[in-house]
């Protein structure tokens, strides 16, 4: 049976500060670190390991999955980092504080943009703070100026059908250590959640998830390692 286990980063400075993340990179809180941690402890004492791990491009996913690894004495571990699990993009939301947000555009267009499926949050405007044409990380990729749920999964879902899918079917143990709503991307395919219903899904830092799938993998069960 296919073993895979997801992780979205531990806390980072930004989720401390309250503010629109997305792509900006930021880096992990000392609380942060410690749940990454924590996470590959109990991953260790819980028996699992992993073949091959996937992550994004972003220094707080990255960190993470290390710091797992590391308690795991599993840092030698092949690891495929890929934009395509990065963060969604926050577009001209990226760096404003979510409270002050919802207090001048009100608390309902701040859900819309934070949690419907398809409205994305006002586009990035070019050459400001947030702009990322010029980091060499992403040279040749065609940056979004914001996006939707939808839009993450757009980008998401070839990435797992291409690289990640072929690599549980071999047979290989899988970890991902990505963000809030690429994982929500991957959870709501991969336990066939309908698009108004995947609005509720909250997935919370450093906590890993295990995700028992069939050999066609569909999923069988995901449960939250704590918890069982
Ligand atoms: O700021 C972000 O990039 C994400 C994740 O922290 O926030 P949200 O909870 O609004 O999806």
């Amino acid at each position: 049976m296919p073993t895979l286990v997801l992780i979205r980063h531990g806390q980072s400075a930004w989720n401390l500060e309250n503010r629109f993340t997305g792509w900006w990179d930021v880096n992990l809180t000392d609380q942060g670190i410690a749940e990454a941690k924590a996470a590959g402890e109990l991953m260790a004492a819980k028996g699992l390991d992993f073949d091959q791990c996937f992550t994004s491009f972003q220094t707080r996913a990255i960190k993470t999955l290390n710091l797992a690894l590391e308690a795991m004495e599993r840092l030698w571990l092949p690891v495929e980092k890929d934009w395509r699990l990065n963060e969604r993009h926050y577009g001209g939301l990226t760096g404003l504080d979510k409270a002050e947000t919802a207090a001048k555009h009100g608390e309902d267009q701040v859900k819309i943009w934070r949690r419907s499926f398809d409205i994305p949050p006002p586009v990035l405007a070019p050459d400001g703070d947030y702009d990322l044409t010029a980091d060499r990380r992403y040279a040749g990729i065609a940056i979004p100026d914001t996006e939707s749920l939808k839009d993450t999964i757009a980008r998401v879902l070839p990435y797992w059908e291409a690289r990640i899918a072929p690599a549980l079917k071999q047979g290989e143990r899988v970890l991902i250590s990505a963000h809030g709503n690429s994982l929500r991307a991957l959870v709501k395919h991969l336990s066939n959640i309908p698009d108004d219903e995947i609005t509720g899904l909250e997935i919370p830092t450093g906590q890993p998830i295990v995700y028992e799938l069939d050999d066609a993998l569909a999923a069988t069960d995901r449960y939250y390692l704590s918890e069982r």
